[in-house]
């Protein structure tokens, strides 16, 4: 038991899927699992454990931004022991390539963060995907013929930026796919704790084109971003 988590010791599975949005955390659990069962709901940041295609999986909320992140991951892994943590979330578009519902599997990411960009002394420390976990999920999505990105994410502190894209200029022109708010911090906890990590997500709405999903669309354009991240937690 934690401030922020009222499970029990090995109330978790092994690996567990991460969404920001807690009502993801609930959707994802209620359609894919079976057994699925409650196991956090301290602040209502949801978590659940039960069964997908037989073998034990969880899915924990972790809230939005990596400081509320920092605080489920370090807790999943230095409390409860998880090992294979995989983040199932939304991105915005910062290349014209990746299509909205497309998936990102973010190799790595850039950030602004000083929880990561404070904790290196001189250097700049390039938070990395699990490459075992990179691998299967790649494999897993073209198998099944899922529209699929692999590269550099920006996990950003700040979600509305004043200058809105002008602030990503160079890393998009040093490649990077997507944005969101969490993929760095979970990547760099997970190097420091001896544990795997991957971040999947969405593309949902593009600060290029400005092609976004409708509010009505959200929930389903997920499945993909869901099945996968599963099967690869299970298979981890
Ligand atoms: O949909 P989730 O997983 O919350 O992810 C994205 O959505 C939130 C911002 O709207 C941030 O948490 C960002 O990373
Ligand atoms: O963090 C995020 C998530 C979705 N879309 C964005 O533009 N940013």
């Amino acid at each position: 038991m934690t401030p922020h988590n009222h499970a029990k010791p090995g109330d978790y599975a092994d690996a567990v899927l991460l969404p920001g949005d807690p009502l993801r955390a609930k959707w994802i659990s209620e359609t894919f699992l079976e057994d699925a069962v409650l196991v956090n709901s301290v602040r209502n940041c949801l978590g659940y454990t039960g069964t997908w295609k037989g073998k034990r999986v969880s899915v924990q909320a972790t809230g939005m931004g990596q400081p509320s992140l920092t605080i489920y991951v370090h807790e999943l892994i230095k409390v409860y022991g998880l090992k294979t943590l995989i983040r199932v979330g939304t991105c915005g578009g910062l290349n014209a390539k990746v299509k909205v519902r497309d998936l990102i599997i973010a190799q790595g990411a850039s950030t602004d963060t000083t929880i990561v960009k404070d904790a290196f002394g001189p250097y700049n420390f390039a938070p990395l995907a699990d490459f075992s976990l990179l691998r299967d999920a790649v494999d897993r999505a073209s198998a099944a013929g899922m529209n699929w990105h692999v590269g550099n994410m920006v996990s950003s502190d700040i979600f509305y930026h004043d200058d809105g894209l002008a602030s990503y200029k160079a890393l998009i022109d040093h490649g990077a796919l997507g944005v969101e708010m969490e993929a760095a911090a979970l990547y760099t906890l997970a190097a420091r704790f001896d544990a795997r990590a991957l971040a999947i997500c969405t593309m949902t709405d593009c600060l290029v084109t400005h092609e976004e999903i409708s509010a009505a669309d959200r929930q389903t354009s997920l499945k993909d971003m869901a099945t996968l991240a599963l099967d690869v937690a299970i298979s981890a």
